[in-house]
């Protein structure tokens, strides 16, 4: 080797971490047997909009893992029953545990065999890591005692005796409980090695802030931005056209609960100007959705009714002024409040009149019908003012910039949540994103976009530049050529007003229409992935398996995962939800029954059914080596590997203590 000085600088500063070659060596070797372990398990989850219990089942159960491996071990010595109490107990322990106390007659005895049982499952899943990775897993209060457990070397004598008497230590002293509540979260953790989230984890359903709060604890997760994200990210960095959309969508499915609960938002503002406008008036095409339990009684469903019509006209409100302060978004065709005839009570659009359902507009002036009166101006700050200060949301949303991108490559799979704007002879499209004209396509318009959207969060020393990232979020949320959206418009103002459903229609990106093998390559190519190892992984897009629709597409070069979480979607779809699992054996996709509830799930071990299907298989398992965490090793196998030539030709000394510095 040849060393040029600023290699050896380099390595100079390695020698600080690696003082002697007998350091360099022990790290050199365990780099290289990590290379050689199995890959860890990737799950893919899209689209959960809210649905926290389902989505806690599936991470509880590893999207139907955990029972599998509990099969594996114990299909032939115990029973189905059994096995269901036991993947009931691991996926929640603290309630299980609650009611198994209460019912079994010889405590001892049930403590004694669980955890005989969960020892072996922890030692089954945690067989494809290194015992260091496994160590860092543990909780520190058990950490000492399960390393002695999962590692109890068979060579040794009295091995059971040996076993038996840490375990009689724990139940004698009184751990059990905590012992099993350990294990079983362990399990859990080492059966999924990283979780990827496609996007939407927003509105809809009532627990997106749950969501998050697990996904911030989650030990190693990564968050590719969707729309219904976005546009919470648009209104916590205060956008007030965000903060009426989702307002607005949070009326529609009567639920606040992420508004008032999670975020401590005050809407009483919102209900009091609301009663004032819009008292007399039923404000009937704005009653709330019901869907699975979230309805709201009748008389909550009034009021959420009135203040779901007055946050809506705000919203049209501003976003016409977003639209006329940005013509380079070309959105002229969604000024509708100017195409309306107050008047007669009808609306043209594309030349063509139709009536409106509704014509009680108390807040609008047809000569200048974008402009919000005092009221509405003041509620909208008082409401801004709320998003602001929510400690809660903040920092929700800042997990969302750290953990989050607009799209991510991982171990040669490009995940992004809905498309990558597209013309319709199959090229990319180009789009301009300001006044300067500047066009931006493929992986460029995504980059761009995702610095726009950090400086509409952060940008708050210069205001024009946060103004300009605000509504470029508000365009993401939204926007015809928006590669989160990717429909040439959002018929909001049409499906409450208008009976007509032609006008409710929403035209879909060529994208979703011409995506085939050849423009997955140029895609991958663009992105500087290999066309012949990579996925495109896309949720958006609920897949109707009812109607024959396959979430496998291109020659299986795309996977589009948004099975319906949504309980809104699932008549849609016919399933509720898939998981993607990628393992050291290849490719799987997972896909979920309707989740009924957690108390089900706990009380009659009622667990989600799963079905699988097999995508790719590789032809050898793949290990760490493979993945993109294995070259980075790889790289620093390399430069220790020069550290140690280093030492040997005496480029760098050894860095031994003196007896003085050791003590
Ligand atoms: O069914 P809802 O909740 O009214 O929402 C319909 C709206 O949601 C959208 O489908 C966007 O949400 P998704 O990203 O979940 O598809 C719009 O295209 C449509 O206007
Ligand atoms: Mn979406």
């Amino acid at each position: 080797m040849s060393y040029e000085d600023k290699d050896l600088k380099y390595l100079e500063l390695l020698s600080t971490q690696y003082p002697t070659i007998a350091s360099a060596c022990k790290e050199i070797i365990n780099l290289k047997a990590i290379l050689n372990l199995p890959k860890g398990t990737e799950h893919f989850l899209t689209d959960i909009h809210g649905e926290y219990e389902a989505f806690n089942h599936v991470l509880k159960n590893g999207s139907g893992v955990i029972k599998q491996k509990i099969n594996d071990i114990f299909g032939n010595t115990l029973s189905q029953k059994d096995i269901k109490s036991l993947s009931t107990l691991i996926y929640y322990p603290e309630q299980k545990l609650e009611i198994i106390l209460k019912e079994e007659q010889n405590i001892e005895d049930w403590y004694k065999i669980t955890l005989y049982r969960l020892i072996e499952i922890c030692r089954y899943v945690s067989s494809k890591y290194t015992r260091s990775k496994v160590r860092k897993a543990l909780p520190v209060d058990f950490s000492y005692i399960i390393e002695e457990l999962l590692h109890e070397q068979s060579d040794r004598l009295d091995k059971e005796e040996y076993y038996s008497e840490i375990i009689k230590t724990i139940i004698s002293i009184g751990r059990a409980k905590e012992f099993i509540i350990a294990l079983s979260k362990l399990i859990q953790r080492l059966v999924i090695d990283r979780l990827h989230i496609i996007g939407d984890i927003y509105d809809r359903g009532p627990g997106a802030h749950l969501i998050m709060d697990t996904l911030i604890k989650y030990h190693s997760v990564d968050i590719q931005w969707g729309n219904h994200d976005i546009v919470w990210m648009g209104a916590a960095a205060g956008s007030e056209a965000c903060i009426a959309n989702v307002l607005r969508i949070s009326c529609r499915y009567a639920n606040l609960d992420t508004i008032e609960d999670g975020y401590g938002i005050n809407i009483l503002p919102l209900a009091t100007f609301a009663m004032e406008y819009y008292q007399d008036d039923e404000c009937l095409a704005f009653m709330p959705k019901v869907v699975g339990n979230n309805n709201a009684n009748e008389k909550d469903a009034k009021l959420i009714a009135k203040m779901h019509k007055a946050i809506a006209i705000i919203q049209f409100k501003l976003e016409g002024e977003i639209i006329k302060r940005r013509p380079y978004f070309n959105m002229d065709d969604r000024l509708l409040l100017e195409k309306i005839d107050y008047k007669e009570g009808f609306i043209t659009l594309e030349g063509k009149r139709y009536k409106l359902k509704d014509t009680h507009f108390p807040t609008i002036d047809p000569y200048n019908p974008y402009q919000l009166i005092p009221e509405e101006k003041e509620l909208i700050e008082r409401l801004k003012s709320s998003f602001l200060n929510s400690e809660k949301l903040q920092s929700h949303v800042r997990f969302l910039f750290s953990n989050g991108s607009m799209y991510l490559k991982y171990n040669s799979n490009l995940l992004y949540h809905g498309c990558i704007p597209l013309n319709k002879d199959k090229t990319f499209k180009k789009v301009k994103l300001d006044a300067t004209g500047k066009e931006y396509s493929g992986k460029n318009l995504l980059d761009r976009l995702d610095v726009l959207v950090r400086e509409a969060y952060f940008h708050n020393t210069n205001p024009e530049a946060k103004l300009y990232g605000m509504d470029i979020i508000w365009y993401l949320w939204n926007g015809s050529d928006s590669p989160l959206y990717g429909k040439d418009k959002m018929a909001v103002f049409e499906r409450y007003f208008i009976d007509d459903k032609e006008t409710h229609l929403e035209k879909k990106y060529y994208y979703y229409e011409i995506i085939d093998e050849k423009v997955c390559n140029m895609i991958f190519e663009d992105f500087g992935l290999d066309p012949k190892s990579s996925h495109i992984i896309n949720g958006h897009v609920p897949v109707r398996i009812k109607k024959g629709e396959s979430p496998i597409k291109a020659n299986g070069k795309l996977l589009v995962i948004d099975g319906g979480f949504s309980k809104a979607y699932q008549a849609h779809t016919g399933i509720a939800g898939y998981t993607l699992i990628y393992n050291s054996y290849g490719l799987l996709l997972v896909s979920h029954v309707p989740f009924e509830s957690t108390l089900k799930a706990i009380e009659e071990e009622k667990d989600i059914l799963s079905t699988y299907v097999i995508l790719e298989q590789e032809a050898e398992r793949k290990r760490v080596k493979d993945t993109d965490i294995g070259k980075k090793l790889s790289a620093q196998i390399r430069d220790l590997e020069m550290l140690l030539d280093a030492y040997q030709k005496g480029l760098i000394k050894e860095k031994r203590l003196t007896k003085q510095e050791i003590s």
